[in-house]
């Protein structure tokens, strides 16, 4: 696997070492050598471990391994056949977002509850590859739960660098629960993520955190299970939420690769929505700025895209922004809210930072940047139960809204 600054260019080396960022501050980015990848035998393969059951590459992310870590070995790799998640269609969501076909990709179905696992799965096995047993990371919640429950099946260490702010928890509990050391820090997510890469190397701690390229290299998959689920014809746009940045450039980075190898035939449009309190990345685009300026102190409902300063951002403008003509919205937590209580109503279900893609469909569909004819697929980043205070308040939100005065019952007459 080559690493490669997405600063200066030049290509990072170190082997048996961790590689986040190159000498030069840049952000490392991985190249996939699709020399000699044919797209129809890509095709059959895929069908051919999709249709077996409980095998390390049965799943919704090592089956893609051809384009994710190809030189992993086998025994290295620790899976609870992530992925594999539903992709559902909703005739009232569809409405409520004003487009052709909607499609909903749940991520939340993952065996830690969120998305993070696509991603997760390929960071432990890499790390472990190269001989760590030690993994942290700071998170709002998921990316600790996730990663906990990876090291526990490894059954290497996981030390989680706790934000005082911005965090669910039920993650908290979730990630203790898979035997994760918390260690408390103060500030946001951004605020450990700062202490992590001063740290991390001197304490021969493997950081999960999404700076780290594999787990970009992992996320992709959920490009590559949609295209596979969709038989390779994809909607008009990809509409995702935005906190860390990760998912959008993961899911720009793989549809980028999708293309080029001829897997599919152009590249969806991506649209990146943020929460109005924590839309750093929003805000650099619509003033056109060369550069992200962090929001100091975020503030959303939404517990997951509680992060000011997006470690990912160069990443998701090269490819979910330049390379997938993308755009950016914000919307605000009432918004999240009803949409939540829209997708929870519907059976499928989710936290709100996944509402935010919802809300942000709806809102791009009514502002005329997506026409009621083209059709979307929004991601489902985490499930239902992971943030059960959100859940009180998206139902009495709902509760109001629905409140009728209801006709007084008449007394029978009698005959
Ligand atoms: N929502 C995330 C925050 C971003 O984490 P990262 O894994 O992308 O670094 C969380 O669950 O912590």
């Amino acid at each position: 696997m080559r690493f490669i600054c997405m600063e200066c260019g030049c290509e990072a080396s170190g082997s048996g070492q961790a590689l986040y960022r190159c000498e030069c501050g840049g952000l490392l980015d991985t190249v996939l050598d699709d020399r000699g990848l044919d797209a129809d035998r890509l095709k059959r393969l895929f069908d051919v471990r999709l249709s077996e059951r409980n095998t390390p590459l049965s799943g919704g992310v090592w089956r893609y391994k051809e384009l994710i870590h190809p030189e992993l070995p086998m025994d290295s790799i620790v899976t609870k056949n992530e992925g594999n998640t539903g992709l559902y269609e909703h005739a009232d969501l569809r409405e409520y977002a004003g487009t052709r076909r909607l499609w909903l990709k749940a991520q939340s179905e993952n065996p830690s509850g969120s998305f993070k696992d696509n991603g997760m799965t390929v960071a432990v096995s890499h790390g472990l590859w190269l001989g760590y047993s030690r993994f942290a990371c700071t998170s709002t919640g998921n990316t600790s739960s996730s990663m906990a429950m990876y090291a526990a099946l490894a059954g290497a260490e996981a030390v989680v660098y706790l934000p005082d702010q911005g965090v669910s928890l039920s993650k908290v509990l979730q990630t203790e629960a898979y035997g994760a050391q918390l260690v408390r820090i103060e500030g946001g997510y951004d605020a450990g993520i700062r202490y992590l890469e001063e740290h991390a190397e001197a304490m021969r701690l493997y950081v999960c955190n999404s700076l780290n390229p594999l787990r970009i290299e992992g996320q992709k998959s959920i490009a590559f299970e949609l295209a596979h689920q969709l038989d390779w014809r994809m909607p008009d746009w990809i509409v995702l939420p935005g906190g860390a940045l990760s998912n959008a450039a993961a899911m720009g980075k793989g549809l980028d690769e999708l293309k080029r190898i001829g897997l599919i035939a152009s590249v969806p449009r991506i649209a990146i929505v943020q929460a109005e309190g924590a839309a750093p990345f929003h805000r650099m685009l619509l003033n056109r700025e060369s550069s992200l300026r962090p929001v100091d102190q975020p503030a959303t409902i939404a517990s997951a895209l509680h992060i000011g300063n997006p470690p990912n951002w160069p990443k998701a403008l090269r490819y979910a922004i330049e390379r997938a003509r993308g755009v950016t919205v914000s919307v605000s937590d009432r918004d999240i809210l009803e949409a939540k209580a829209r997708i929870d109503r519907s059976g499928i279900g989710c936290e709100p930072a996944s509402a935010a893609a919802l809300a942000g469909l709806r809102r791009l569909v009514a502002d005329g940047t997506i026409h009621p004819e083209e059709t979307a697929a929004c991601l489902l980043t985490g499930h239902l139960l992971k943030d059960p205070e959100a859940i009180a308040l998206s139902l009495s939100l709902w509760k109001d809204s629905k409140q009728t005065v209801q006709p007084a019952p008449r007394p029978l007459e009698p005959d």
